[in-house]
């Protein structure tokens, strides 16, 4: 069945009214990028990591962000994702290098436990590692073969598994992404291969969720989210190639197509269907 471009539009008009705050506690390669995307959003970044201050500042906000790449943060990680879980905000962790680390991976078990996250967005190779408890990869990005090891483990059904044990949303991104809440499962043809030849695609996609879903708290808004950022892609990678430019280029101009996103590039593009 067919997910309906007419659900984007109405969140990311919600994200425009209520202009909400999201706390996003990342890392340093890509942090620039998570605050501009969030911006040209129609939402509103603050980066805070120190231990000392992140409880008073997630409280004041509509969503937290734990993103794996800063482990360094992760006491400050565990501190604000109690109180964020205590004031029912939506909280998302990306697993950034779970499927490189077993440190990573036990901690990101652990915090899962402790602050019980809305939703948990990595690529397939994270998201692997995560259900089965084992690395796959060296470095943050998906292993070439990440697809086919999900074809072969079938991933959609354990993944719904997963979610539906855990009581959340699972994304795992990619060509395809794969979106479900336990009771089924989405796929968002949507995004552009040069998505993943820049760094940062994923965890800005992951810090969009943290506004998406304070706007709807829905397994539908985080399909939104995928098809939105996938839109973005695509008339990024378009402008890119018929101006023949490189990647730094097409990461600007993926921000630039958010910020100029209209509803009928939203309902003319969203390409989405679940079973
Ligand atoms: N080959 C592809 N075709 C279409 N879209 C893609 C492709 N690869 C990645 N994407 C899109 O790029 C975004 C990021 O996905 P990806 O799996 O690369 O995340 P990631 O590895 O966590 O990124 P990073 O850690 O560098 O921020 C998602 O929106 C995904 O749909
Ligand atoms: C490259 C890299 N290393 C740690 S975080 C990060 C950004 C993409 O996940
Ligand atoms: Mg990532």
């Amino acid at each position: 069945m067919k997910f309906s471009g007419e659900k984007v539009v109405e969140i990311y008009e919600k994200i425009q009214q209520k202009r909400p705050i999201i706390h996003c506690i990342t890392n340093a390669v890509t942090v620039n990028d998570c605050a501009n995307i969030l911006l040209a959003a129609g939402a509103s970044p603050t980066m805070a990591h120190h231990p000392c201050e992140v409880e008073e500042i997630t409280a004041g906000t509509a969503a937290l962000i734990c993103n794996f790449g800063a482990i360094s943060d992760y006491e400050a990680m565990k501190t604000a994702g109690k109180r964020a879980h205590a004031l029912g905000h939506p909280i998302v962790i990306d697993p950034v290098g779970v499927s490189g680390s077993s440190y990573r991976r036990e901690k990101c078990l652990e915090l899962m436990k402790i602050i019980h996250p809305t939703c948990i967005r990595g690529n397939y190779s994270e998201i692997q590692a995560l259900l089965h408890n084992c690395g796959t990869v060296t470095g943050v990005d998906a292993a070439e073969d990440a697809l086919a090891e999900a074809e072969e483990t079938d991933l959609p059904e354990l993944m719904k598994q997963y979610a539906k044990e855990n009581q959340m949303i699972l994304v795992a991104s990619g060509e395809t992404d794969l979106i479900t809440d336990g009771s089924c499962v989405y796929r968002c043809h949507n995004g552009s291969p040069m998505m993943a030849r820049i760094t940062g695609s994923g965890c800005m996609s992951t810090v969009m969720l943290g506004a998406f879903l304070s706007a709807e708290n829905s397994v539908e808004s985080v399909v939104a989210c995928c098809a939105f950022t996938g839109i973005a892609g695509e008339l990024a990678a378009k402008e890119m190639t018929a101006q023949k430019r490189g990647t730094m280029t097409f990461r600007n101009w993926f921000i630039d197509a958010v910020s100029l996103m209209t509803p009928e590039q939203l309902e003319h593009g969203t390409d989405v269907d679940w079973f």
